[in-house]
């Protein structure tokens, strides 16, 4: 057992670059180097709920997968409750849970009861213990309708819970998790994100994940790493990250017929498509939304919250060389 304030994740300038080889005309084979990962330092301690963000393709699955030990570092040093991971993958199985959203470690054919039963016998939980956790997770994730149901016939949000609890039954101490909410509906995504908030204050269980989602971060994470080029961009909260990068909401107006563009104060139009409007909002929602609907007749209004990508974006606008150092942001440490 790690010590209560040892970290859970220690990388130090950890790396990953893929070698990949191509036969060319000839008999010789190109290599290219891919670099991934480029020297990552952070810790995450007990009971952290970090957002590990990125691009597409900026290096997320591949730390994430270093971290579990399904890859091996090229460089650097990397501890995950006290283990090499790709040293000592199998013990440290027994300390984390890895959720992979597109991806099931459940099997198929088989009803989500049976699942769990194998799960319990490859991590060797005792009898009584594994009865009450699956019973306690059941419960908080109302599986309680599908436990009879093969996993093929599971929506894909029954599927995620169904994850999320084989995932939890060792009761490990560091949740892992590659997009846990993707592809999922609002009601599910809330049950999901509920669910790890309570398993975070109340089991104290650290979670690092990706996503996508604005959502997530918003509701489940406490630290935000932003990852490009292989680099952490920025380590702090969300609102730092949103003082650096601000980016304005949209409000997209649907009018009842074409119309020039609306000219109302705290806004302005950046497109028109039709009688469809996009207003970017420079000050109060709500006074722009009662002065639009004042002037104008509306069919529809919705308000666009920016999501990750347009945060990065903006971030990397500001700070465009992807080779300086880290942001350094409000990073806290402990459990708040
Ligand atoms: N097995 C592999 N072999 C070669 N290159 C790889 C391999 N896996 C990932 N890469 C490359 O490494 C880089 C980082 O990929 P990674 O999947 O970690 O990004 P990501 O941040 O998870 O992206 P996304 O949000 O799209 O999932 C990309 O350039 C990708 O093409």
């Amino acid at each position: 057992m790690t010590a209560p304030s040892a970290p859970v994740i220690d990388a130090e300038g950890v790396g990953k670059e893929f070698v990949l080889r191509r036969r060319t005309r000839g008999l010789r084979r190109a290599a290219t180097r891919v670099p991934a990962v480029s020297e990552v330092s952070f810790t995450v301690r007990p009971g952290e709920t970090v957002g590990y963000l990125g691009p597409n393709g900026a290096g997320k699955s591949t730390t994430l997968k270093m971290l579990v030990g399904i890859l091996t570092p090229t460089a650097g040093r990397l501890r995950v409750a006290g283990l090499e991971p790709a040293r000592q993958r199998t013990e440290l199985a027994y300390r984390i849970g890895v959720v992979f959203g597109q991806r099931t470690t459940l099997w198929w054919d088989l009803p989500l009861r049976d699942s769990f039963a194998l799960l319990r016998r490859m991590y060797r939980v005792p009898a009584a213990e594994h009865r009450a956790r699956l019973e306690e997770l059941v419960e908080l994730l109302e599986l309680a309708p599908f436990l009879a149901t093969p996993v093929r016939q599971l929506s894909l949000g029954q599927r995620m819970r169904g994850d999320l609890t084989a995932a939890l039954l060792h009761d490990p101490s560091l949740l892992v998790l590659d997009e846990p909410t993707i592809g999922l509906d609002v009601v599910s995504k809330a049950a999901v994100r509920d669910f790890l908030r309570r398993m975070n204050a109340e089991r104290g269980t650290t979670i690092l994940l990706t996503t996508h989602d604005l959502g997530d971060v918003e509701r489940l994470c406490r630290r935000v790493m932003v990852i490009d080029h292989g680099r952490v961009a920025f380590d702090g909260d969300l609102a730092g990250l949103r003082a650096l990068a601000p980016v304005p909401r949209t409000l997209v107006v649907d009018l009842a017929a074409p119309a020039p563009p609306i000219d109302v104060p705290g806004a302005r139009v950046i497109r028109t498509d039709g009688p469809r409007q996009w207003l970017e909002l420079a000050g109060n929602p709500a006074a722009v939304i009662a002065r639009v609907s004042h002037d104008h007749e509306i069919a529809d209004l919705t308000l666009r919250e920016p999501d990750i990508e347009d945060v990065v974006t903006r971030l990397y606008r500001e700070r465009p060389d992807p080779s300086a150092p880290a942001i350094a942001g409000d990073v806290r440490h402990n459990v708040e």
